[in-house]
């Protein structure tokens, strides 16, 4: 069956890249486990992906369940190692959704078929690796139509899922607030309404038993899945208004920050690139470490200081993947977008993974569709205590406006926070004044909002000399110096 595919190089497996993300081999009881994989493949079908909702709000809480997990890559363009690592990145996902990874393949073809993902003679393959390993689900590394997954499904006999898909489960695991629980579950449904048709006719066949037995579900099944598609408009439209007014309430508080004119750095990277160690080193906050991917979901605001004393805010973003998911990039464009609005953005990268232009370019692309392009940057090479220094070296040398870090041993650090202050806009009028000592609070301002150059207490008040936005100038005005 091989004949279809000519030029097809023989199949790929990533052995090397999921050797430590391969779980003990299974040579035990094979029989037993098979028909228990059966069985318990049976219950997930109907659990995971019956378009039979009880209640449609289930739909946000659905987890895809997966377990054990076979990965399946196309490579179309790029060097073999490009493939693999982002098939090894594919295992990190899966991984980071609890499933274990058996095995991953690639298959070279000039583009996905359109009826299976992968080539027909393929699939066949792929149905045995699938039965080798005792795999419940094949994760595919792309987005795959509709028709695709139940087409590949039918032949490999188990669960199908895509890279969006999985994308999408996770961050339905890791939203934390209410705004981004909405942004999540909104996604996934936009995600799960044209494929709902699919998984009906998918699981119509799977209970007709034989080949013929469409017609008698069709009718019913139709029905039923278009009081789904209807609950789910107006779920969806339920969510769209809750995250509009949840977007107000946040752009209430930007706005405010904007016109108190406070300082704004936005941290932005890669997944797992270490941006919120890096607001922990930076502020002390207890931002949420994990070595996984997408830990952080929510933006997380919180104020530091500059060395000189100046007084930012700080922002924690969403990591970044590549091919995210189109719907998610539409659903986290508010929250990326803060970073549009930041005076300077440190793009965290690991400097200890293999590819870090790859990375490095796969945000700035993401950073210019939410309109961030125009913002300051500066490459925060971080984990150099981890990387390799002619690697790093390489790339502060590739990146002009770049520093090398450790979020870990706190390298680098001191030169970053200098870095921050002198990067951050500077207030451009620079003003003496007395203040009284009755107007305490001018001094604090000229502390938060400005640059205090110096500050000598006298007779008659505090002898001023800063650096000040014009608006506290015109109040400092009042207070000329005699
Ligand atoms: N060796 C080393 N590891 C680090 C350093 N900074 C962070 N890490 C580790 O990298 C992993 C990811 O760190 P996070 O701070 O959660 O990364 P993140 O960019 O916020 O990740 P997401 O929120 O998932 O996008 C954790 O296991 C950290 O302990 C560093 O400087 N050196
Ligand atoms: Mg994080």
């Amino acid at each position: 069956m091989t004949h279809s595919e000519g030029s097809a190089a023989p199949r790929q497996r990533a052995d090397a890249l999921m050797d430590d993300l391969l779980g003990p081999a299974d040579a035990d009881g094979l029989d037993g486990e098979q028909y228990d994989r059966e069985e318990r493949a049976a219950l997930r079908r109907v659990a995971g992906l019956s378009t039979e909702l009880d209640d449609v709000t289930e739909v946000e809480y659905r987890r895809l369940r997966l377990e054990r997990v076979v990965l399946v890559g196309v490579w179309t363009s790029g060097t073999a190692d490009e493939a693999e690592s982002s098939l090894a990145e594919l295992a990190a996902l899966a991984e980071t959704a609890g499933a274990l990874v058996c095995d991953g393949v690639i298959q070279r073809r000039q583009k996905p078929d359109p009826a299976t993902y992968i080539g027909s003679g393929k699939a066949v393959e792929l149905r045995e690796i699938v039965e080798e390993a005792g795999a419940d689900t094949v994760v595919c590394d792309g987005e795959l139509g509709p028709s695709q997954l139940v087409h590949l499904e039918d032949v490999v006999g188990v669960k199908v899922v895509d890279r969006t898909a999985l994308i999408l489960d996770i961050f339905a695991q890791h939203a934390k607030s209410r705004e981004g629980k909405a942004q999540v579950a909104l996604a996934q449904m936009q995600y799960m309404l044209p494929r709902l048709r699919g998984w009906g006719q998918s699981m119509s066949r799977q209970m007709g038993g034989g080949g013929g037995g469409g017609m008698a579900t069709r009718g019913p099944g139709e029905t039923k899945i278009e009081t789904d598609r209807r609950q789910i408009h107006e779920r969806m439209a339920r969510l769209r208004r809750e995250i509009a007014q949840l977007k107000t309430g946040r752009e209430v508080k930007r706005e405010e920050r904007r016109r108190n004119r406070v300082l704004s750095v936005a941290l932005a990277g890669y997944t797992n690139a270490g941006k919120s160690s890096l607001l922990n080193r930076l502020t002390g906050a207890g931002v949420l470490v994990e070595n996984a991917l997408f830990a952080t979901l929510d933006t997380t605001v919180r104020r530091a200081q500059t060395p000189s004393g100046r007084t930012y805010t700080i922002a924690d973003t969403v990591g970044f993947v590549r091919h995210l998911p189109h719907h998610l990039v539409e659903a986290f464009r508010s929250t990326i977008e803060e970073v549009a609005d930041a005076h300077l953005v440190l793009h965290v990268v690991d400097g200890a993974h293999p590819e870090p232009q790859a990375q490095l370019a796969a945000v700035r692309e993401v950073l210019r569709e939410v309109g961030a392009a125009a913002v300051r940057e500066v490459v925060v090479v971080n984990k150099a205590d981890a990387a390799d220094p002619e690697a790093v070296a390489r790339l502060l040398e590739a990146e002009p406006d770049s520093i090398a870090v450790s979020a870990r041993s706190g390298q680098g650090i001191e030169e970053l926070r200098d870095l921050i202050d002198t990067l951050l806009p500077h207030p451009e009028v620079e003003i003496e004044a007395m203040v009284p000592y009755t107007e305490g609070g001018l001094l604090s301002r000229a502390h938060q909002e400005g640059e205090v150059l110096s500050a000598e207490h006298t007779d008659e008040g505090t002898l001023l000399k800063a650096r000040v936005g014009p608006e506290l100038a015109s109040v400092l005005r009042a207070f000329p110096r005699p």
